[in-house]
């Protein structure tokens, strides 16, 4: 994928406290149209039902979860990376346009990793010129704690293959403070988003109380973990923070902050991009419905309480449905 080389963006307000808000230049099944090659669509159940010990272990999340066992889950699966690109490109453009129609705004979470290969389509013609660009405010489900310009920060992955071609106001894409450690970038970033919830450009859940994102797209490791929650995790039993650190990530680099359980359950819109056989096993495991495993995988826990999941997966990662 083609890269802009990554320039330091400015600090536009110095002496802001909230420093993560530091601007940068950072239950209906969805119905194929016109742009959109014709994916399969499958609708299945999810399966939080089969408790397990891991979900003792998270009994916030289990009970979150377990409210979930009927709502289907809408699955499309692409025969190639560029079909589900155009999907996604048209899925989360359409998503925008309703938002920003409804409340003037459109909050949308990124992960990092191969998510931006799927993300492609979205900073092409048309939806370069047609996407209401100044009205969305950008995050990240999780970030690696690194400078901004290092190979691993997602925020340099979202600048170099999205954040540099769309006109998104600097001041409304929110990226981690890089001077801090881990526990205080988290703090930080926490903080920020309780700005934002209180400036009325975040809405709260009022089922859950945790901050209510219009679109998470979230990728998924081989290992099933998702933001950086990894499987077997303690983090994944954090029901009070809305952000949490992690010092220990089996995935390197090891410190990171990431959203936690609750607030990716408390999601309007959840897309799930999934790409690759090398994922076939934890995707199976999510959707297909015949887990025998007793410890649910951090994307087995996905499951917005009153929003809706969307997966786009293509033939590799669908491969053992
Ligand atoms: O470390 C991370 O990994 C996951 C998955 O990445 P992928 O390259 O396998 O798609 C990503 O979703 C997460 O944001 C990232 O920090």
């Amino acid at each position: 994928m083609a890269s802009t080389p990554f320039v330091a963006p400015p600090r536009l307000f110095p002496n802001q406290r909230l420093s993560c808000a530091i601007p940068f230049s950072f239950s209906t099944p969805l119905i194929p149209c016109k742009l959109n090659p014709k994916p399969i669509t499958l609708s299945c159940k999810n399966r939080y039902n089969q408790r397990s010990s891991f979900s003792r272990i998270c009994a916030s999340m289990a009970d979150q979860v377990s409210t979930q066992t009927l709502n289907p889950k809408n699955v499309q699966i692409f025969d190639n990376g560029e079909d589900l690109s155009v999907a996604l490109a048209k899925y989360t453009a359409d998503l925008s346009q309703k938002c920003v129609g409804k409340r003037g705004t459109f909050s949308v979470v990124f992960s990092g990793g191969s998510l931006f290969n799927s993300l492609k389509k979205l900073v092409e013609p048309p939806y370069v010129d047609s996407v209401d660009w100044a009205k969305w405010h950008v995050f990240w489900l999780d970030e690696r704690v690194v400078l901004k310009d290092h190979a691993d920060s997602n925020y340099k992955l979202a600048y170099d293959n999205f954040l540099s071609k769309v006109p998104i106001p600097p001041g409304q894409v929110y990226a981690i403070n890089d001077t801090l450690s881990a526990e205080g970038a988290a703090d930080d970033y926490e903080a920020c988003l309780k700005h934002l919830v209180e400036a009325k450009v975040l809405d709260l859940s009022t089922t859950t109380g945790f901050p209510r994102f219009d679109l998470l797209l979230v990728g998924m490791g081989p290992d099933g973990h998702v933001a950086s929650l990894f499987p077997g995790h303690h983090l994944l039993s954090e029901n009070q923070r809305w952000v949490t650190f992690i010092k220990d990530s089996p995935k390197p680099p090891p410190e990171r902050i990431t959203f936690t359980c609750p607030v990716i359950n408390s999601a309007s819109n959840i897309a799930m991009v999934i790409t690759g056989s090398s994922k076939a096993e934890p995707v199976r495991r999510a959707l297909g419905g015949d887990d025998e495993n007793t410890d649910l995988l951090p994307v087995q826990m996905v499951a917005p309480k009153e929003g809706e999941t969307t997966w786009f997966l293509d033939k590799g990662a669908a491969s053992k449905l």
